[in-house]
């Protein structure tokens, strides 16, 4: 039976050493870090995470501010939102919301972020700079990701990674990120097209799902004695729920369990981390932004 990797107790922890870490900087005479959020429309998810994302910042003592627009917001106007927040002096960090509406093309947005205020560290030059391994925003799921095992100990020199899954916030950043020599997992990254995908995460000592679909992996997919991470957030109806939806991921939780030596929950698992390493990230901007740089 797995042990699980409890992303409530270990995203606490981090956000308990950013917070430490914002009241040394606020206590050297520096104003907070500075976090914007825009987030175009009310979609019912994202509003749950910004919502998420404000109570983590207010705790750590960051300033984050969520600025919200219609659906019917242009691109052009959106792209002047970010060139104000670009410009503000007082702004450290910056994130869009994903996905944005059909008619605003993400990557023209993501490509507008000043890729110093680029917290998501979704701008192509925070990527780039990822995948050779130069200091660069980490995105913060794969960053999260990453924090759990170093934070819970499991070694993963020499691991068979397999990521199932190559967006470009979840699964690619996540496979530069565990090829890099201090993890140096070997990584093989599946995607819609993978042929005989059970036959690659049979294969695998460190599994993650980040497909988006309920339940997708099952036990017999799974090596014995896996680590499984579980980046999915999917809803599924459940009439015993006030809500008439529950949460669930992209493992099937119950039948991995009893095969795996670590499994991450949904939820209270990488979604949490996520928000953790955000506010992260947040201080490194206003390390950065300051001229001071980042550890
Ligand atoms: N916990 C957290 O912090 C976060 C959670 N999420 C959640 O994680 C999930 C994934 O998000 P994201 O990466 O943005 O999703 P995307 O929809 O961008 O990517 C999904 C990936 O899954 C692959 N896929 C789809 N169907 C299959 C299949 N049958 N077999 C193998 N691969 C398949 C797709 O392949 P192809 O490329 O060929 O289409 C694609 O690469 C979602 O549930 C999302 O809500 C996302 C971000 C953060
Ligand atoms: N620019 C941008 N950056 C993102 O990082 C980003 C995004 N857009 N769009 C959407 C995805 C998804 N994502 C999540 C963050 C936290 C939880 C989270 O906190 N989950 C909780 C549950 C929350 C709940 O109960 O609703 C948990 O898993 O325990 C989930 C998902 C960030 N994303
Ligand atoms: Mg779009």
């Amino acid at each position: 039976m797995a042990q699980i990797l409890n992303g409530k107790e270990l995203a606490q922890s981090v956000r308990n050493d950013v917070a430490a870490e914002v009241q040394a900087w606020t206590d050297s005479g520096q104003r907070p870090p500075c976090l914007r959020v825009v987030l175009i429309g009310s979609n019912p998810a994202s509003e749950a995470y910004v919502r998420g994302k404000e109570k983590d910042a207010r705790e750590a003592g960051i300033d984050s501010e969520t600025l919200r627009f219609d659906d019917d917001i242009s691109e052009a106007d959106l792209l002047g939102v970010v060139d104000r927040l670009n410009t503000d002096p007082s702004v450290d960090g910056i994130l869009v919301q994903l996905p944005l509406p059909d008619h605003i093309d993400d990557r023209s947005v993501i490509d507008a972020i000043d890729p110093e205020k680029d917290v998501d560290g979704f701008h192509p030059e925070n990527l780039g700079r990822l995948l050779i391994g130069a200091p660069s925003f980490i995105p913060a799921t794969p960053f999260g990701i990453v924090e759990m095992l170093k934070r819970s100990k499991i070694e993963t020199e020499g691991m068979r990674a397999v990521i199932v899954g190559r967006s470009n916030i979840v699964g690619k950043p996540l496979a530069a990120l565990l090829m890099q020599r201090d993890i140096n997992a070997t990584v093989t990254v599946c995607h819609s097209r993978t042929r005989n995908l059970a036959a690659h995460t049979r294969e695998a000592d460190l599994l993650v799902a980040a497909v988006g679909r309920a339940n997708f992996i099952t036990a017999d997919m799974v090596k014995e004695g896996a680590v499984v991470v579980d980046v999915g957030i999917n809803r599924v109806d459940d009439e015993s729920r006030d809500k008439g939806y529950r949460l669930a991921g992209d493992i099937d939780f119950e039948g991995v369990r009893e095969k795996a030596s670590w499994i991450t929950p949904v939820p209270g698992g990488v979604g949490l981390m996520t928000r953790a390493m955000l506010l992260k990230n947040t201080m490194n901007a206003a390390r950065r932004h300051a001229d001071v740089v980042a550890p």
